[in-house]
């Protein structure tokens, strides 16, 4: 076996040995680097052992190799930034070897041995690989802790859901009571409420009816009246009220200048009358003065002058007549025009008041019709209202105490129900818990199988073990038996006399330990080398050289290191010390 190492361990130069078969020994002082060879050789077997192991903590890179049997078997390790890259070829990836490979304190076996532990169960069973069984038994059980955890937990939802269903069906009950007992009373106000409703159609339609009457008697009136007023505004227009105005006032001024002269005609009269009675009296007297101005006068002048006055006075009177005449001519005209402007006024005030009628008509008009509208729209809605009452059943208006509590209940039912869809109906957890049962009782089956399986087949192994065991003890000529019980205990005796592990000092555990390992490795493990690390044993030549025997009878190569003082790499059947190569 060619072996070559680079920074491998506390390795951190090229190493090369050429190792035959047969026993070989390796030979160095404290911290030269021993273990990390045997470690390296070992990591060929392993994958155990990582590259992070391996790769020389202040090295980029490194590798160990080994030609065995003409195949060559490397791990080789490239660290690029905080990671390490490997490539690697092993003869085997078997954990045991560091169990049954490689004999050191850093042993699990030598370890456990050395502290005084006698339950070697695990190591038989490892060893044999029927550990595995154990595995796998024990990765069932924590499935079927797992299933029973989820089990539980379904059992558990199963109660809740049940509790649940029990409470809706409870809640069912009530509200279909409940909903009976609204029904019914919905059933009897609906009734009475469309008996109220229809009376008062009825009676909002006996309304509208007198009111549309009323609008058609008011409309007919508002259209008399307006024919009415269309006649007096015609009749009115036919005369010219300003015309008649402006001749009263024309006639007015004539009859004042008329009345003017008449009153001056009114004294000239006067006047002329008095003058008369005076003229006449001074003709009965005879005067021969005037009476006037003092001088004496003819009295015949009297009769002239009460001709000439007679005379005057006639013409003023012919004159005052004709005024008069025309004052009163005029005076009639005017009352003529004034009785016309009177009927006009007369007429006017009939068209205001028809007006005013009208006005009062048509805001009449316009509120009746709004009343007909108000009435209308009520009729309609009404109806509406009675065609949805009998077209579907409508809920009572307001929310009475027995809607609320049919309210609160479904409020209860849909949250119960949301709650069941969380966590499923019972019947359907009862399915998952009957599957969940079936799995649980196919693995308790497997789990028990393999547990028989096992026992069954560790008795073999503890058999076999606790016979090579004491064979092999008695061909290395120890004075003790080693046994293994039927809890998987190594039972040590020496003359008959069991003997605590503790008590046997530490190359006597440290004999029966290497005697186990031997055994798993002859029966159980197809190693091409075992190494041993010499410097924790305390065996003489004799016996020691027995073990070489024995090992060379399992394994092809046999590497035993050794602490010294100086360095030597040798392979004791050729009897021809190699040195270090590298
Ligand atoms: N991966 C590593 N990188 C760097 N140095 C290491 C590594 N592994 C071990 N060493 C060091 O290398 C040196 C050799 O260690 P190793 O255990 O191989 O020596 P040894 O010859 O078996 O010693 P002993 O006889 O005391 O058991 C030690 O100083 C150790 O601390």
């Amino acid at each position: 076996m060619q072996v070559r190492l680079y920074n491998v361990g506390g390795i951190n130069r090229e190493l090369y040995l050429s190792i035959k078969k047969g026993i070989s020994i390796y030979e160095a002082p404290n911290a030269y680097g021993k273990t990390s060879l045997a470690r390296a050789l070992i990591s060929l077997l392993t994958s155990e052992i990582t590259a992070e192991d391996l790769l020389n903590v202040f090295s980029d890179e490194g590798y160990v190799e080994a030609e065995i049997d003409g195949k060559l078997y490397y791990r080789r390790f490239k660290r690029i930034k905080n990671r390490i890259e490997e490539e690697k070829k092993l003869y085997m990836d078997d954990k045991n070897a560091l169990l049954l490979s490689y004999f050191s304190p850093e042993n699990p076996l030598v370890a456990r041995i050395l502290v005084g532990d006698e339950n070697i169960e695990w190591f038989i069973s490892a060893a044999s690989k029927i550990d595995e069984i154990k595995k796998k038994k024990e990765n069932l059980q924590y499935k079927l802790g797992e299933i029973k955890a989820t089990y539980d937990e379904y059992q558990k939802k199963y109660n809740e859901a049940e509790n649940y269903m029990k409470q809706l069906e409870a809640i069912n009950q009530q509200l279909e009571k409940l909903e009976k007992d609204r029904e019914s009373i919905r059933i009897n106000t609906e009734n009475s409420i469309k008996i109220t409703k229809k009376n008062r159609l009825e009676d909002l339609e006996k309304r509208l009816e007198v009111r549309q009457k009323e609008l058609r008697e008011k409309e007919a009136k508002e259209k008399r009246i307006e024919r009415e007023i269309e006649e007096l505004k015609k009749h009115l227009n036919s005369i010219s009220k300003e015309n008649l105005l402006k001749e009263i006032e024309e006639l007015n001024t004539k009859l004042q200048n008329l009345n003017s002269k008449k009153y001056n005609l009114d004294v000239d009269y006067r006047m002329l009358g008095r003058v008369l009675d005076e003229i006449k009296e001074a003709d009965e007297r005879h005067l021969a003065v005037c009476y006037v101005c003092g001088h004496e006068v003819n009295p015949s002048i009297w009769k002239e002058r009460l001709d000439t006055i007679k005379k005057e006075l006639t013409e003023v009177t012919r004159q005052r007549d004709e005024i008069t005449k025309e004052i009163n001519n005029i005076q009639s005209t005017i009352n003529t025009i004034t009785n016309k402007l009177k009927e006009i006024e007369k007429y006017e005030q009939q068209l205001t008041n028809k007006q005013k009628e009208l006005e009062t008509y048509k805001l009449e008009v316009s509120e009746i019709q709004k009343s007909i509208e108000t009435l209308q729209r009520q009729i309609r809605e009404l109806k509406e209202k009675i065609e949805e009452l009998d077209t579907k059943d409508l809920s009572l208006s307001g929310e009475s105490e027995l809607d609320k509590r049919i309210k609160e209940l479904q409020q209860q039912r849909s949250n119960i129900e949301l709650e069941l869809q969380r966590i499923g109906i019972p019947k359907r957890i009862m399915e998952e818990l009957q599957s969940f049962r079936k799995n649980i009782k196919d693995l308790e089956d497997q789990i028990s199988t393999l547990d028989r399986e096992y026992i069954r087949r560790l008795t073999v192994v503890k058999d076999t073990f606790s016979n090579l065991a004491n064979s092999l003890m008695r061909d290395l000529e120890f004075n003790y038996t080693a046994e293994i019980d039927e809890k998987y205990r190594i039972v040590i005796k020496k003359d008959n006399v069991k003997m605590d592990l503790k008590k046997l000092s530490t190359s006597e555990k440290t004999a029966i330990a290497l005697v186990l390992v031997l055994i798993g490795l002859k029966e159980y493990f197809k190693s091409p080398f075992f190494i041993i690390d010499e410097s924790f044993m305390t065996f003489d030549q004799r016996r020691f050289e027995k073990i070489q025997k024995y090992l060379s009878g399992i394994v092809d190569y046999t590497i035993i290191t050794k602490s010294n003082d100086t360095v030597q790499f040798r392979n004791e059947k050729l009897l021809e010390p190699n040195q270090i190569m590298g």
